[in-house]
């Protein structure tokens, strides 16, 4: 087990994992005893169909101190307490796009404060929820809690990735807490609540930005390694599973909860007068875990020769089609660049999947820092051409080839999908926006011909 702040965790992606608040609350041999130990009513989740084969069914049962039917009835949420989750993608465009990091909400309470289910902006989606086909890409900016009310998604798994603030997710099974650099799975149907945590040290205001991937089909795998081996990339234990916690039963108006129900893209809610957080153990593999982007192993190209980012993949979600992805989650960590004769930032490229990039920390070595900050992100859809931008390639065409290791500072990542994304008139119209972006790339000039390349082309191929 291992623990920050005070949370327990368990480890190992996929497990079969059992927890309980309280000894003696998980049944022994069964699931489903004639009276639950200490009261409790015994519930399962199935993440899958209850006949999918071994190897990939996913469900959890669930002891809890009330069972989860005891609510009110479900209501449409209106469009304002969460603009930016209604926002639906409707723009189709091939342009290149580029944001600055999303402004940070600026009134600390009351009525101007943002709390996670406010901030989510949707950029873009693709497909189907109710067909269970496709995928949505959000951002969000928060600087207030979830106050007495928690969140589920029926549309799909999200992979939250946080940029800025550490969250505190209270969730059905446990607390997760990650901040930047670090990633939280939420599978479908879990609902779960999100606190910012201030910085205790410096008594900063609590603010919060990240960015979000939920998936309509299938869930989060790690990727096969192939002729790579049993190990590298993202370790199997470095995935961390909530113990069991729960909020003690208590009654009256504080206590009482709001649930928003995402589904099928549009947002439900109902009320119960007890906190949704009320299992006190739990046993299976259906369950949110978060992931340290710091202890990817990479492995690379060790001679010569750019890899295809693939070999940067954290985890995967299979599309029906054998070896490509609905969507990839790619990191760009710290690392050491050591190939020969070779230029060593992303290519130019064209791709037939789509790319949402998010720069996390540091600089990234397709830009220069200052136009794709900490929190700026941007979108090549399929088949738009891409690559670095004008300044990057000279210093990179020149540079002195010396083993050069890329910050610790630095941590890119990006959500591949082989989708289409349709874009949300409100995030094409966020003030974020850059609508400079391309110009980063207009500096390029024909030298095919020059007599000084044609002379180092020379040198260089004997
Ligand atoms: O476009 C990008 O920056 C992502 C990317 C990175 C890389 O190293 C190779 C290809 C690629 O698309
Ligand atoms: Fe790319």
């Amino acid at each position: 087990m291992g623990s920050r702040k005070g949370f327990p965790y368990q480890r190992g992606f996929g497990n079969e994992f059992q927890t309980e608040a309280v000894p003696g609350a998980l049944p022994l041999g069964q699931n489903n005893p004639q009276a639950c130990p200490h009261g409790l009513y015994a519930e399962q989740l199935s993440g899958t169909a209850f006949t999918v084969p071994r190897k990939s069914n996913q469900r959890t049962w669930l002891y809890r101190t009330l069972p989860s039917v005891v609510h009110g009835e479900y209501e449409r949420v209106s469009e304002e307490r969460a603009p930016g989750l209604w926002a639906r993608g409707r723009i189709v465009t091939p342009e290149r796009l580029r944001w600055r990091p999303r402004a940070l909400p600026s009134v600390p309470t009351g009525q101007g404060a943002v709390d996670f289910v406010r901030g989510l902006l949707r950029v873009g989606e693709s497909g189907s929820a109710a067909a269970r086909d496709g995928l949505s890409v959000y951002s969000y900016v928060c600087n207030q809690s979830m106050r007495q009310c928690a969140l589920y998604s029926a549309d799909g798994d999200w992979l939250i990735v946080p940029q800025q603030g550490m969250l505190l997710l209270q969730t059905e099974l446990g607390y997760v807490h990650a901040g930047p650099c670090e990633c939280v799975v939420v599978p479908r149907g879990i609902r779960f609540r999100v606190s910012i945590q201030g910085d205790e040290d410096t008594a900063e205001p609590v603010m919060a930005r990240g960015f979000v991937l939920e998936v309509y089909h299938g869930h989060w795998e790690l990727p096969d390694l192939g002729v790579i081996g049993a190990n590298g990339c993202a370790a199997p234990r470095d995935f961390e599973y909530p113990v069991a916690a729960y909020d003690a039963p208590s009654s009256g108006e504080t206590a009482a909860f709001t649930v928003f129900a995402k589904f099928n893209n549009e947002l439900f809610a109902y009320r119960q007068p007890h906190s949704p957080f009320n299992v006190v153990a739990w046993h299976g593999n259906y369950a949110p875990c978060r992931y340290d982007l710091r202890r990817f192993c990479p492995v690379n190209a060790v001679r010569f020769d750019h890899m295809d980012p693939s070999i940067f993949t954290v985890l995967t979600c299979r599309s029906n089609e054998v070896g490509v992805a609905l969507a990839d989650f790619v990191v760009f960590p710290p690392r050491w660049h050591v190939q020969e004769h070779t230029f060593r930032p992303p290519y130019f490229h064209r791709n037939c999947m789509t790319e949402f990039m998010m720069n996390l920390s540091g600089a990234y070595d397709a830009k220069q820092a200052s136009a794709f900050a900490p929190g700026a992100c941007s979108l090549h859809s399929m088949m738009s051409a891409h690559g670095p931008d004008v300044e990057s390639y000279e210093r990179a065409a020149a540079v002195e080839l010396m083993p050069q290791r890329v910050s610790d500072e630095n941590m890119a990542a990006m959500f591949e999908t082989s989708r289409m994304l349709l874009l949300t008139p409100q995030a094409l119209q966020d003030p974020s926006r850059d609508l400079q972006y391309i110009s980063c790339w207009q500096g390029y000039r024909c030298r095919f011909g020059e007599e000084r390349t044609e002379k180092a082309s020379q040198r260089r191929n004997g």
